[in-house]
């Protein structure tokens, strides 16, 4: 008897996939996670997730959320540390641990119908702007990036960054945003902590990401310079 006899033909297309791939074919699913890994890495080349700092998401059209898992390395993301969650931030599939501040991110996507992905960074400018500050927002003032954010048409413009105080427990956390997430155009601070902002889509969160942590980054050398002066003066 030849081999031919017990051979079964595989159909090309499925010779392509893997054994080990048993996930039905998801493009939708893979744009997102690919947003998020070049987010990260971004991210990551700026210098604003330190060690396992940080945590990125994604909501897709049809509504389910793609969010990091918790603990990794931000910068050196693979599609495994991408997790799916839902609403309500539970993980899909039981066991897998997403984000430690992911009800964060589910908060702002109830909030905001049109948002389409969440951007959380451990920056110097946010970590140490938000602990000096004795107000309880950062006021940017007269900056011609302020106009990054969306209705902003000129520098002439006060915007203020909201405060709010770093909390382990992240559901009472999310309380004390909840109150100001309808005024808010920039996104928040935490103090100590880090910074959160969002937009219709990956490629918008990262510009205004990059904006405001610009920005942040001028007022603290601006603060600095400031009280540097005024100390030389009076001496
Ligand atoms: C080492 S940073 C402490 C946790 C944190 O603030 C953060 O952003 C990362 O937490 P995650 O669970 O998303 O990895
Ligand atoms: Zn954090």
């Amino acid at each position: 008897m030849t081999g031919s006899a017990l051979a079964v033909t595989v159909p090309a297309d499925l010779a392509q996939i893997s054994p080990a791939d048993e996930r039905a074919a998801d493009p939708a699913w893979d744009d997102a996670v690919a947003a998020i890994i070049r987010a990260g890495w971004r991210m990551d080349q700026r210098g604003w997730v330190p060690a396992t700092a940080g945590n990125l998401s994604v909501r897709l059209a049809d509504g389910r959320i793609a969010v990091t898992r918790s603990g990794g390395h931000k910068g050196f993301l693979t599609p495994d540390g991408v997790i799916e969650v839902t609403a309500d931030g539970r993980p899909v599939v039981p066991g897998q641990r997403p984000s430690a501040e992911t009800f964060l991110h589910c908060q702002i996507y109830e909030h905001f119908p049109d948002a389409g992905a969440v951007l959380h960074g451990h920056s110097v400018a946010s970590t140490v702007l938000s602990m000096i500050a004795t107000d309880s927002a950062i006021h940017l003032e007269d900056y011609e990036v302020l106009k990054v954010f969306e209705g902003q048409t000129t520098h002439k413009t006060r915007l203020a960054v909201p405060i709010f105080a770093n909390d382990q427990n992240i559901p009472r956390l999310s309380r004390s945003v909840a109150l100001y997430l309808d005024e808010m155009k920039a996104g928040y601070v935490i103090r100590g902590h880090g910074v959160y902002v969002w937009g219709p889509d990956m490629d918008t969160a990262l510009a205004r990401l990059e904006g405001l942590e610009f920005l942040l980054s001028c007022e603290a050398e601006r603060r600095r310079l400031v009280s540097t002066t005024a100390s030389r003066d009076v001496t």
